[in-house]
């Protein structure tokens, strides 16, 4: 589906270490001047949430979720508020509510991929919700520490369809070059922007459609290109890119050897196909075991067709990937038979 022509709701998930600025950004979402309702699910450990105490939003509706981690075991109550606000924007009820966008603000701790995976994977939401993006706040002061201490910042990191370097204040240029680089190696297609107080235009968190690869990698091709290994962190990204055609039997065939081994280790992979004999592109997203693919758009005759693939993912053996791909491509003296 041509994502103008979507008329989803539009899902954005705020994440980000403790501390990091999430709620700051929330109140910043929702004071911009965007013309948008926005209703907004707040997760918070504990029976009291204190956030929702911080967030300023006069108009917007403010959700909290106080009975555990989102990630953990508030799934179901995800499910039901979401239902709930869909039920009341299209009420016809003296009551309804028509917002047009969600936000939802996990806890420091949370693993965002559970949530991402809820709204893919449950039919209605799926019908009702298109996920924009996951924004994945930093606090560039202690993102090392953050980044070496365990592996939930890290997960953060590599779901995150967009990247925050907030607190940029107390940091150095070069502190901030290099901590630019650690993440771009963790996770190779996310923009990165620098921010103090979570402050940045809103049009580059909101409506982006950033879940959809193809629109970044329209608008930066070369994304792809920026590559580094010089660091150790167990979450790292992998580029499979090749412009000649794909067999269609052979990349389904790798790409469910791929979820039966894998899957646990791949956050996100995100992937434009050039399928031998299709004159439409193939797209594919996924978080871990949750995939979903379809076809789009015909393939433009002013445009390089190519197959590019990224996967975000921990421990990942590269090696592997790229030659199980390199053994779907179809050489030129096959294609034409
Ligand atoms: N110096 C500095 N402080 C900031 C910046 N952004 C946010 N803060 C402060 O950092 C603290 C934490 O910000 P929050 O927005 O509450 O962070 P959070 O990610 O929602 O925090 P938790 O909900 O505890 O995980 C607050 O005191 C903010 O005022 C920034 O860019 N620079």
């Amino acid at each position: 589906m041509n994502e103008i022509d979507d008329p989803r709701i539009p899902v954005t998930i705020v994440t980000g270490f403790l501390g990091a600025g999430k709620t700051t950004l929330l109140n910043h979402l929702l004071t911009s001047d965007h013309g948008q309702k926005i209703a907004v699910i707040v997760n918070e450990f504990g029976e009291i949430g204190i956030d929702h105490e911080l967030i300023v939003g006069a108009d917007d509706e403010i959700i909290e979720m106080n009975n555990g981690c989102i990630c953990c075991t508030v799934r179901g109550d995800l499910v039901r508020i979401a239902l709930q606000l869909l039920d009341r924007k299209f009420s016809m009820k003296g009551q309804a509510y028509n917002f047009d966008r969600i936000v939802i603000e996990t806890t420091g701790l949370a693993d965002p991929g559970p949530v991402i995976q809820t709204f893919l994977a449950e039919e209605l939401l799926a019908q009702f919700f298109k996920m924009d993006a996951v924004v994945t706040l930093v606090d560039a002061c202690h993102a090392h520490l953050h980044l070496n201490q365990g592996p939930e910042a890290q997960a953060q990191v590599a779901f995150a369809d967009i990247l925050l370097l907030n607190k940029s204040d107390l940091v150095t240029v070069e502190e901030r070059t290099a901590l630019e680089a650690r993440l771009r190696h963790m996770n190779v297609s996310a923009p990165i922007y620098h921010t103090c107080q979570s402050t940045l235009d809103v049009r580059y968190v909101l409506d982006v459609n950033a879940f959809d690869l193809n629109h970044k990698l329209e608008i930066r091709p070369n994304l792809l290109h920026a590559h580094h290994h010089h660091h150790e962190d167990h979450v790292h990204s992998i580029i499979l890119q090749d412009e000649r055609p794909v067999q269609l039997q052979k990349i389904n065939r790798f790409m469910d050897e791929w979820l039966v081994n894998h899957a646990e280790d791949t956050y996100r992979y995100k992937g434009i196909i050039h399928v031998d004999q299709v004159d439409r592109r193939v797209v594919f997203q996924g978080v871990h075991m949750m995939l979903g693919i379809n076809t789009d758009r015909n393939w433009r005759d002013d445009e390089q067709r190519l197959t590019r693939i990224v996967i975000i993912g921990k421990n990942l053996d590269e090696a592997w990937f790229q030659q199980r791909f390199a053994e779907c491509i179809v050489e030129s003296t096959e294609s034409t038979l």
